[in-house]
């Protein structure tokens, strides 16, 4: 998988290497996701030249503008199956872990050697094993699970390992759920994040399965490391600027004046989250630039069905077209100078949303009440 932005320099390193032909054009993903549509001439010219590799190349699929986010496309188009080795030109590959995959992200000159030969070199990652236990509070969701490990192993405390989730919580999240754990895998340092796959597992693959799988689970004894949390109560959480894991409670943190909210992205853009946040908003009026962007088409549409679009627009929130939009500070809703954002995404490193702009990290319910009242506000507090 490689997307607009890494297909540009995967394509130039792949001449550069004096390829040809594609190794095999049935199993290279492209997803338009980084900056759609184009929002000048600089990434519509890069982006018109890979739409025109591909077709060269007979790249079979090829997802244009308006599909969504690549992660999102990838697992939908039923890509991401149990026990699959995934390589995608983006380090949250690791979401396909979600489905059982190993997904991880590599850089451009490796993807240009996978386009060529389908072959890469990997040491294999020690496997850390995170059991998680308890049942979720109210409002709290996958999200604030994630920031609680993020917080718990710190942004490098998994460097180079493969994160296996189990446990009664983890079981219980939705497939959307277990994407935003598995999402933020590589917060952590991580090489992939993977939860065990399950009958949840099949019936999201039931209808989207490129090919017959088989589910792979861990060889008893093979775990390096074995860490587990009860996770009953923790509260909704937040990660304050500039780091992923300085991670609180969002109480600690309520009352931080907010200039705008955003809701989307590959960590938490899909429906669910779209309809927690519209079970918040309902009949009021959202206080601050709420910006909402569906992870894909798929969900835009289950949205606009369910009246989830028209309940966000109703309170007053602006919803962008699939796409990474503003996550990574490249396309619409950046941040000004010193001003604040709370989003759903997963990094908040200095400059992510805009040069001085500072990001909270939080899940879709703690995003939809700080949008009502304007300050950083625990979903419980509204
Ligand atoms: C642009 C891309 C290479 C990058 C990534 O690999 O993660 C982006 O998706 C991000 O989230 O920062
Ligand atoms: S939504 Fe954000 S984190 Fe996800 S792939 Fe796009 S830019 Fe990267």
């Amino acid at each position: 998988m490689s997307h607009d932005g890494t297909s540009v320099l995967a394509i130039k390193a792949f001449r550069e290497m004096g390829s040809e032909k594609v190794w095999d054009k049935s199993r290279i993903v492209i997803p338009f996701d980084h900056i759609v549509p184009a929002n000048n001439e600089t990434a519509a010219t890069l982006q018109a030249e890979v739409r025109r590799w591909a077709r060269a190349q007979g790249i079979e699929n090829f997802y244009d503008c308006g599909h969504g986010i690549c992660h999102q496309v990838f697992c939908e188009m039923g890509f991401a199956l149990p026990g699959a080795l995934v390589v995608g030109a983006d380090s949250h590959s690791c979401t396909y872990g979600a489905l059982g995959a190993f997904g991880t992200g590599v850089g451009a000159t490796d993807m240009a050697e996978i386009y060529s030969r389908g072959r890469l070199w990997f040491r294999v990652p020690e496997t850390i094993c995170m059991r998680l236990e308890g049942t979720l509070g109210d409002m709290v969701s996958a999200k604030d699970l994630a920031l609680f490990v993020v917080k718990e192993m710190g942004a490098d405390g998994a460097n180079y390992m493969s994160v296996e989730f189990v446990g009664g919580a983890v079981e219980r999240l939705s497939i959307s759920g277990r994407m935003t754990l598995c999402n933020m895998g590589v917060e952590m340092g991580a090489k992939a994040a993977i939860v065990p796959p399950d009958e949840s597992v099949d019936a999201y693959l039931a209808r989207r399965a490129r090919r017959p799988y088989t589910h792979i689970h861990s060889d008893p004894g093979s775990y390096y490391r074995e860490i587990e949390y009860d996770v009953s109560d923790i509260p909704p959480m937040i990660a304050a600027p500039y780091r992923v894991d300085n991670v609180h409670p969002v109480r600690d943190l309520a009352g931080i004046e907010v200039d705008q909210v955003f809701i989307g992205t590959c960590t938490n853009g899909r429906l669910e989250d779209l309809e927690m946040a519209a079970r918040i908003v309902k009949g009021k009026r959202v206080k601050i630039r709420t910006l909402v962007i569906p992870a894909s088409r798929e969900i835009y549409l289950g949205a606009l069905r369910s009246g989830v679009i028209e309940t966000l627009v109703e309170a007053g929130a602006m919803i962008g077209p699939p796409g990474c939009g503003p996550c990574l500070g490249a396309h619409m809703g950046v941040l000004g100078d010193g001003e604040v954002c709370l989003s759903t995404s997963n990094r908040n490193f200095p400059g992510r949303m805009g040069r001085n702009g500072k990001v909270y990290l939080a899940s879709p319910a703690t995003a939809a009440a700080t949008a009502i009242t304007g300050k950083i506000t625990d979903p419980r507090d509204v």
